[in-house]
């Protein structure tokens, strides 16, 4: 059972950070538009209801970090959330965090929080499919159960939570099934393993991994593009469990030969990805051509991972480990 949380560690950290839970309709599309808290006083549980101010138990500290649409976040951006979420959980009043984002890119933002989250409090990221000025508004909902679920002993070493639409899922694993339905989010598996990063989160330059889906007629022109402009890594999101074209194939060794590390994820959202086809473009084929394949990360999470792992110098055995260790 999870243990209630210590004596002191009374506030709730809520980092905003835009997207559609903080938008407003304008002329010109809906952009993002209020800090944290006018999102507090907006949600059912609001600054006062909340006790914020006081140190009461149900004490919010705000941090508006940013404020951008999370589908124009760059992976800098995504790095100063891991980073504001480090700096929330230094605090030792601080019993948990909740993240505001935009729901585009929430599978990756709160997959590398997660990659490097040790700590056993509760982080929790949460958004909306409409804007806060819609009638139908469903961010307050969500922030209020995103600031219920903190406060949940039972939130505890779970790693980083998507709350949303009546929904808690863990961060690996997630996607966003619909643009438009409340329930934004799904899980190609709620019981991943959590593999993390503890070698400290990086400040400078990342990584350059790029991704591409793959499909029939696709060119092998845009792998050797992604080595010529120097990527570091690609992720391939393949067709089925991990196959495409022999010309793909050919194209992945000479990239590895350049020393660029190649992940085999699925554009399929559900199954497991797995070296069973062969043919000269199956995954049997592309792991021999040096690929690693990706079990079950999708290619935005596994992209992230890449960028985690290639930023801190892994060599491709250390990856290949990571992506290994994150099957059920
Ligand atoms: N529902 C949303 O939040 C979508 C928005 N484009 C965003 O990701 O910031």
């Amino acid at each position: 059972m999870a243990a209630s949380p210590p004596p002191g560690r009374s506030t709730t950290a809520l980092i905003t950070t835009g997207g559609t839970i903080a938008a407003h309709t304008t002329t010109d599309g809906a952009v993002p538009a209020l800090g944290a808290d006018d999102l507090l006083a907006a949600s059912n549980t609001g600054a006062a209801d909340a006790g914020a101010g006081n140190g009461g138990p149900g004490a919010v500290r705000t941090v508006d970090l940013m404020s951008v649409d999370s589908s124009a976040m760059t992976v800098a951006d995504q790095f100063a959330v891991v980073r504001a979420v480090a700096e929330a959980l230094a605090d030792p009043a601080t019993a948990g965090v909740v993240v505001t984002h935009g729901t585009d890119t929430m599978e990756e933002t709160a997959f590398l929080v997660d990659l490097y989250l040790t700590d056993d409090r509760p982080v929790v990221f949460t958004g909306a499919q409409l804007p806060a000025d819609s009638p139908d508004a469903d961010g307050p909902r969500n922030l209020a159960a995103a600031l219920a679920t903190v406060r949940d002993p039972a939130s505890g070493g779970r790693g980083v939570l998507v709350v949303a639409g009546g929904r808690v899922l863990p961060a690996r694993g997630v996607f966003k099934v619909s643009t438009t339905d409340a329930a934004a989010f799904d899980s190609v598996s709620t019981d991943l393993p959590r593999p993390v990063l503890t070698d400290g989160i990086p400040l400078g330059r990342t990584a350059r991994v790029d991704t591409f889906a793959l499909y029939p007629g696709v060119s092998p022109g845009l792998i050797a593009a992604a080595v010529a402009q120097n990527a570091a890594g690609i992720v391939l999101a393949a067709t089925g469990s991990g196959n495409t074209h022999p010309d793909i194939t050919a194209e992945v060794a000479l990239a590895v030969a350049h020393g660029v590390t190649v992940v085999v994820a699925s554009r399929v959202p559900y199954g497991e990805v797995s070296a069973t086809y062969g043919g000269g473009g199956g995954a049997v084929d592309l792991h021999r051509a040096g690929a690693i394949v990706s079990p079950w990360l999708r290619a935005p999470q596994a992209r992230m991972a890449l960028i985690a792992l290639l930023t801190a110098k892994s060599d491709p055995e250390a990856i290949a480990e990571f992506f290994a260790a994150s099957v059920m």
